[in-house]
């Protein structure tokens, strides 16, 4: 391990990443978590300003660190973290957009499994039509958390895309991920489950509504920033 460290993407030294990590696309949510959340926290990362820190909670150490958006950059950092630095649980803290009239703006999605077309798994030469799945000890725990603490909460399928602006002229003829009950579209979940089942590691994808594709709601960048914070909490009880 320590031949490969640091890493052409993560300056962290051994030792300097917690087993346990939690993982935002956005690097600003990160350093919020790190300042809210953890006690002690200490910055490991600043390589491209993907910010990662490690500090203690109920005096584990638990590490956060964004990992930016799509799967080739959630491909990089999530293998970095489990093949160099030894990282074993990996929770994603992300938002998505929801394809059901039932997944409201704020809810929580457990993401059970992720479909995708990505390119990103296709080029890891995974077996044809492998599913992209969730740890399910690491699901159940999240379950449990968010039914304890009277969450508004789903679990089941997610559609990881490589693609955020879709044209109108995009959408197919046949059946749509939303007929088959898809509950949210977000573009990271499937590397990271992929890349998990490749090293032997844990991974969940928790995710909060930010708006949706049905009804055209959404909410401010701030707001996806600083305020869906009820994942982070079922992300690091769970931890
Ligand atoms: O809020 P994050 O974790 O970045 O997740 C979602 O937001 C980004 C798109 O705005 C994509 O990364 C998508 O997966
Ligand atoms: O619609 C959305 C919202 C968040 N993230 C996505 O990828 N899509």
């Amino acid at each position: 391990m320590a031949n490969n460290i640091p890493t052409p993407h993560i300056s962290a030294k051994e030792g300097e990443i917690a087993p346990s990590i939690l993982l935002p696309g956005d690097p600003l949510r990160a350093k919020y978590i790190a300042e809210n959340f953890l006690a002690g926290a200490k910055q490991f990362n600043s390589t491209r300003n993907m910010f990662g820190y490690t500090g203690f909670y109920r005096d584990k150490p638990i590490s956060v660190m964004g990992t930016g958006m799509g799967c080739a950059s959630m491909g990089i950092y999530s293998h970095e973290l489990m093949n160099f630095y030894g990282v074993k649980k990996l929770v994603r803290v992300g938002t998505a957009g929801a394809m059901q009239k039932t997944t409201h703006i704020r809810d929580l999605v457990l993401a059970m499994g992720a479909c995708t077309g990505t390119g990103y798994v296709k080029e890891l030469g995974l077996p044809d039509g492998y599913s992209c799945i969730a740890d399910f000890g690491l699901l159940i725990k999240a379950a449990l958390e968010a039914e304890q603490r009277g969450l508004s909460y789903h679990v089941g399928n997610v559609l990881t895309s490589d693609v955020f602006y879709a044209p109108e002229k995009a959408k197919k003829e046949g059946v749509g991920y939303e007929d088959v009950g898809v509950l949210a579209a977000e573009m990271e979940t499937a590397a990271l489950y992929a890349n998990a089942a490749l090293a032997g590691a844990q991974a969940l994808s928790i995710l909060t509504i930010s708006d949706s594709l049905i009804t055209g709601e959404s909410t401010t960048a701030e707001e996806r920033q600083n305020s869906f914070m009820d994942m982070v909490q079922v992300a690091l009880e769970i931890l």
